[in-house]
């Protein structure tokens, strides 16, 4: 596996690839994988000839009192693991490299990215738009693969895409879960014992609403019913409940009439997460 550094190493291998003619895919992250990156990653080895991974945790997209800190790394379990997923590079700037002589250029996708998490995180999303763009050029992949987990964001790049006119196909990967259904995501391991258990309530939530669309798709009572159900868990700070159109996040009224997506942002003491469930009226 190749690593590359800096831009212009990670642009040289790339275009080696390109003058054969191979295609190339992009899977963005911020590292401390898991099995849901590693899913991510094999379905774009599956999609294109060469894969790239990136690994970095971009300031950018956090608030001055969020967790850019205490996210966890380990670059060294990271490459190990990317290795003998037989991906062909791995793009690991430090924040020198991405921004150092930059100025204060930012993409933005003003819609999608005051709402929602958005709303609960001013400016995450502009520092969101602004990174993938930069990987975008830099990489210049035919495919990037985004989980559905982050479905707002997923939404969002495809949004920037479109809008931008850049050739660049942009593939969702279903959300990957513990075998409790919780799902995966780096900062599970800073749950601690009692957290981990109390949130099975997200995943029992999203059970419960899949359910009731098909039975009794009133927008209210799902609400109520998600709301209930998460409470169950004493410990949770219910951040947002939301159901909105599937594909353009906008507000839904009355019933489920269309496909939808239920967005949950539950907080334990210090960890926020996240989880999704698109739910369709039979
Ligand atoms: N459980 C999962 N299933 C599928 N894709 C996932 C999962 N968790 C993360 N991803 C995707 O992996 C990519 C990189 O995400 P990131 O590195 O932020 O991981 P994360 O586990 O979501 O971390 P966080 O703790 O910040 O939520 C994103 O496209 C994200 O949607
Ligand atoms: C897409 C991303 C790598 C941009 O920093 C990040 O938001 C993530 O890991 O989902
Ligand atoms: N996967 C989302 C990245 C973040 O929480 O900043």
């Amino acid at each position: 596996m190749i690593i590359c550094r800096s831009k212009a190493d990670m642009r040289a291998t790339v275009r080696d690839w390109k003058r054969s003619g191979q295609s190339v895919s992009l899977v963005p992250t911020m590292g401390y994988l898991h099995e849901g990156h590693l899913s991510l990653v094999r379905m774009a080895l599956k999609r294109s000839d060469r894969v790239v991974t990136s690994i970095f945790v971009n300031p950018t997209q956090f608030g001055p009192s969020e967790d850019l800190d205490t996210y966890p790394r380990n670059e060294e379990r990271d490459l190990a693991l990317l290795t003998s997923e037989n991906v062909d590079a791995v793009f690991v700037p430090d924040v020198n490299e991405m921004y150092g002589a930059g100025g204060d250029t930012f993409v933005e996708v003003p819609g999608l990215s005051g709402i929602l998490q958005g709303a609960l995180r001013p400016g995450h999303f502009r520092g969101v738009s602004t990174v993938v763009s930069k990987l975008f050029n830099i990489v210049a992949p035919d495919i990037a693969v985004f989980g559905e987990k982050d479905y707002q964001q997923l939404t969002l790049i495809r949004q920037m895409v479109r809008d931008l006119d850049m050739p660049i196909d942009v593939v969702g990967h279903p959300t990957v879960r513990e075998p409790d259904g919780l799902a995966m995501s780096s900062r599970n391991v800073r749950l601690n014992a009692r957290h981990r258990q109390e949130a099975l309530a997200l995943s029992n939530s999203l059970d419960l609403a899949e359910g009731l669309a098909k039975s009794a798709p009133d927008i209210a009572v799902l609400e109520k019913t998600i709301r209930q159900e998460l409470s169950k868990a004493p410990s949770a700070e219910i951040r947002s409940v939301d159901i909105r159109d599937a594909e353009t996040l906008a507000e839904l009224e009355g019933r489920v009439d269309r496909p939808a997506v239920v967005l949950l942002a539950v907080r334990f003491d210090t960890v926020l997460l996240i989880d999704q469930r698109v739910v369709a009226p039979d």
